[in-house]
């Protein structure tokens, strides 16, 4: 059976963050996950999930601004310092969290400039040598262009192309079954194909990325295909509830408390 882990960015927005923790823990979750924690310090992120008994599955590095469109920098060669800057910043909160998975984002640019290809590659090399001597794994997201236009990362195979080209140990493929869908369809055999190679799982409904259920995707047949295929580590529902966290969690209801 899946154990899921609450996307604090997208769930519990009825409270300030760092109580979101309390909340996922009294409604069921056993893990969370969430995007960025860098206005809070790494104590403070780390004793919500020490008092709640949580466990933190993946967070991701500093994006650069944000809310001026930055989403990353690994495929921007000019950003290659604040690449590494970022690095440096994630780390004390991976510590204080035990963290063993860091999503390092692409940023906007054209996949089919060899520059922006060369860049991301480095990067992926140069953050998976920084984390490697703390037992943690990089992991890439291809995003669909609805939700960020112009991102580098859009594409399931180019993303399967590049890990399998690298391998580097400590490299994975962040599999999010809603860009997945929106992306190509076909999310069952893609995830038979990419499954080695998958490092984290995240869900929403499609189209709407609310609650994964009702919609585009039967969520039932693929957390059962999950376990067919012997995925052990966490599923981030990283999805915005339709209205109340909590009254939306009817889906959740067979997997509250499953822990890995
Ligand atoms: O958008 C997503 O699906 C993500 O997982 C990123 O971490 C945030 O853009
Ligand atoms: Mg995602």
């Amino acid at each position: 059976m899946p154990r899921f882990a609450a996307n604090l960015s997208m769930m519990f927005n009825e409270h300030p963050f760092l109580d979101r923790f309390d909340a996922a823990a009294k409604a069921g979750f056993t893990a969370v996950e969430f995007l960025f924690p860098y206005e809070h310090k790494p104590e403070e992120v780390a004793q919500r999930l020490e008092r709640n008994g949580l466990k933190q599955v993946l967070f991701n590095l500093p994006p650069g601004d944000w809310n001026a469109g930055e989403k990353g920098f690994a495929a921007r060669p000019e950003k290659f310092d604040d690449l590494r800057q970022s690095l440096h910043t994630a780390l004390p909160y991976a510590e204080a969290t035990g963290v063993r998975r860091l999503h390092m984002m692409a940023g906007i640019a054209d996949r089919h400039d060899p520059k922006a290809v060369d860049a991301f590659k480095k990067s992926i090399e140069w953050a998976a040598d920084f984390v490697g001597d703390h037992g943690i794994d990089i992991v890439i997201e291809p995003i669909n262009g609805r939700d960020v236009p112009g991102y580098f990362l859009n594409d399931f195979m180019f993303a399967r192309d590049i890990i399998t080209e690298l391998g580097i140990p400590n490299v994975g493929l962040q599999f999010d079954i809603y860009h997945c869908q929106i992306l190509h369809g076909d999310v069952t055999m893609r995830l038979r194909e990419m499954m080695p190679m998958i490092g984290h799982i995240q869900i929403a409904g499609v189209p709407s990325r609310n609650e994964p259920a009702g919609e585009e995707l039967n969520y039932p047949f693929l957390f059962a295909e999950l376990d067919r295929l012997g995925y052990d580590n966490y599923v981030g529902c990283e999805y915005r509830p339709a209205g109340d966290t909590v009254a939306g969690l009817g889906w959740f209801k067979p997997y509250a408390g499953v822990k890995v």
